[in-house]
């Protein structure tokens, strides 16, 4: 398997129950729900994506050939910290096209506590140390079970209680960013997120603290 990556950046993590601790953020190329060009978006299956994952020339971006490549490359940003606290998260793009089990293994053995992000409509493999879930849309999910689901709220023809009985230890609603960074329409998704959380406390909000901040 060759692995492609979009960019690698030490960050701390922006969302869920993981926010604000440090990691290694491995950007896969490429999704199963949307080609990542701007032309295909209003027809694709997920059409509110915030991210660039179109090929592998972003910072610290490429191909790697092998598993043991793919870790050295995260061993190269995660640099002269502390090796106790190595975090990885595999985000993408949609990660579980290409995180498979040898490079699990390899970044296993390196040291590394495995974050992964994923919109579900795949299965997982084993020995992933925090699996987040976002379902999208109406598109089936087939990773039920996992650290955390966390829904990009509100979206249309989704409904969280759909989500509230799978095999999830925390649940989160994130508001979804509007993708012309329309202040009204950004008020009104964290509002409604807000909103569902004080009605319905199995659910947490989720902030994309990131860019509240400003890190990557
Ligand atoms: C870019 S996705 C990559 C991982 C995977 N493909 C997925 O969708 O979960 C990373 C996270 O950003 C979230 N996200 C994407 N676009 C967003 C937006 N416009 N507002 C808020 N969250 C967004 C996704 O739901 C997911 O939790
Ligand atoms: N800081 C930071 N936190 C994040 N959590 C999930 C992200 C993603 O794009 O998957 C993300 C991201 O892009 N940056
Ligand atoms: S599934 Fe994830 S990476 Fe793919 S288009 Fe949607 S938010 Fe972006
Ligand atoms: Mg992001």
């Amino acid at each position: 398997m060759v692995y492609s990556f979009k960019e690698i950046f030490l960050t701390l993590q922006g969302e869920g129950g993981q926010a604000g601790r440090v990691a290694v953020f491995a950007r896969f190329a490429g999704c199963n729900l949307w080609s990542g060009r701007e032309q295909d978006r209003a027809t694709a299956a997920c059409t509110f994506c915030d991210t660039d994952f179109v090929g592998t020339d972003g910072e610290g971006g490429g191909k790697f050939d092998t598993p043991e490549a793919a870790v050295a490359a995260l061993d190269a940003h995660w640099g002269q910290i502390d090796p106790a606290h190595k975090s990885v998260v595999f985000t993408g793009g949609e990660p579980l096209l290409q995180l498979d089990a040898p490079l699990i293994a390899a970044v296993k053995s390196a040291g590394y506590f495995i974050a992964v992000e994923s919109n579900g409509t795949l299965r997982a493999p084993i020995g992933i140390d925090w699996l987040c879930i976002s379902p999208k849309g109406e598109n089936r999910l087939h990773q039920t079970s996992g650290q955390e689901l966390k829904l990009v709220w509100p979206q249309d023809r989704v409904d969280p209680a759909e989500f509230a009985r799978m095999d999830f230890e925390r649940f989160y609603l994130q508001p979804k960013d509007p993708l012309d960074q329309n202040p009204a329409m950004r008020a009104a998704h964290t509002q409604a997120v807000i909103d569902y959380c004080l009605a319905h406390p199995q659910w947490r909000m989720s902030v994309q603290t990131h860019k509240v901040v400003g890190v990557r």
